[in-house]
């Protein structure tokens, strides 16, 4: 089965090219596209490249869509017949029909970059069974996934999971000012926020559900966390989590829809 990337050498798509070489796809069934042009060495290997989005669809059976949204009017790919995966955030269903394909869209996150993305998908009408196990055969070359029986659920997904590192990373930049405000050595300031962020999140792997019993831990000691929580609750710490994301929400059913000039 031959698989087509089109944006194969930015964010999303060079990792999941990556993932797939690293999975045991063999080169050859890797067809390419991008904007800049074919690569001699893509991720140590020769592949395919294609020269256009349409010599790409007439090798590809499978054509994985991961060009920014604003790129895809243009793109302007014609695919009957083909299973169609597209990584958008904010180009529904209907958005997609026109390619002709049997569409899928799926929700990836930067951590795609180090197999370990979660991935929701859904499936439009017309996809078969086989497609649902190459998607998720596909997909789990940069992590997990989990199919979506609502369209609407992936916009959700888009400002959740598809966010990456963009919280951790906030709140990264967030604990930075205050240890440099203190006036720490930088490599020293660095890696008390990693034990922080970092660390502290490796300990949530897997019993994320827990999250309330840990914290219920921390507040039962009375001590300096309890008072650090407290202060940020106070400050509207849930609240801001809350409108960012119901804000991410918004901003990808308003790609997928906008309002009727
Ligand atoms: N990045 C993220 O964390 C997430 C991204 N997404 C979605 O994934 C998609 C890709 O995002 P991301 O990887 O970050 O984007 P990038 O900007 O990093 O990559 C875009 C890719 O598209 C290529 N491209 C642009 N226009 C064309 C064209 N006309 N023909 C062929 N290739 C083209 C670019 O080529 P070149 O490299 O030559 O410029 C590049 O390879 C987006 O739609 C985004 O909404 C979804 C979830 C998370
Ligand atoms: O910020 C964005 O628009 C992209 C899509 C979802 C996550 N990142």
């Amino acid at each position: 089965m031959k698989i087509g990337i089109i944006g194969a050498t930015g964010w999303l798509g060079s990792a999941l090219g990556r993932g797939l070489l690293d999975k045991g796809t063999a080169p050859g069934d890797l067809v390419l596209l991008n904007r800049s042009g074919p690569r001699a060495d893509y991720h140590g290997r020769r592949v395919t490249w294609a020269a256009d989005a349409a010599a790409l669809a007439a090798q590809a059976d499978v054509i994985v869509v991961s060009v920014r949204p604003g790129d895809w009017p243009a793109l302007a790919l014609h695919s009957p017949g083909r299973l169609v995966i597209s990584f958008m955030a904010g180009v529904d269903c209907s958005g997609l029909a026109a390619c002709g394909g049997r569409i899928v869209r799926a929700m990836p996150n930067a951590a795609a970059e180090i197999a370990a993305s979660y991935s929701p998908w859904f499936a439009a009408p017309g996809v078969t069974d086989h497609d649902r196990q190459t998607v998720t055969r596909i997909l789990s070359a940069i992590g997990t996934s989990d199919e979506l029986t609502q369209e609407g659920q992936l916009d959700l997904m888009t400002a959740l999971p598809g966010s990456g590192a963009a919280y951790p990373a906030l709140m990264a930049e967030a604990m930075l000012a205050v240890a440099r405000a203190h006036g720490l050595p930088e490599p020293v300031a660095l890696r008390a926020v990693e034990a922080a962020v970092c660390g502290g999140a490796r300990m949530l792997e897997g019993q994320v559900g827990r999250a309330g019993e840990l914290l219920a831990a921390y507040h039962d000691y009375r001590g300096t966390t309890d008072a650090g929580l407290n202060a940020a609750e106070a400050a509207g710490f849930r609240d801001a989590i809350r409108l960012a994301l119901e804000a991410a929400t918004d901003k990808a059913r308003a790609m997928a829809r906008p309002p009727l000039a």
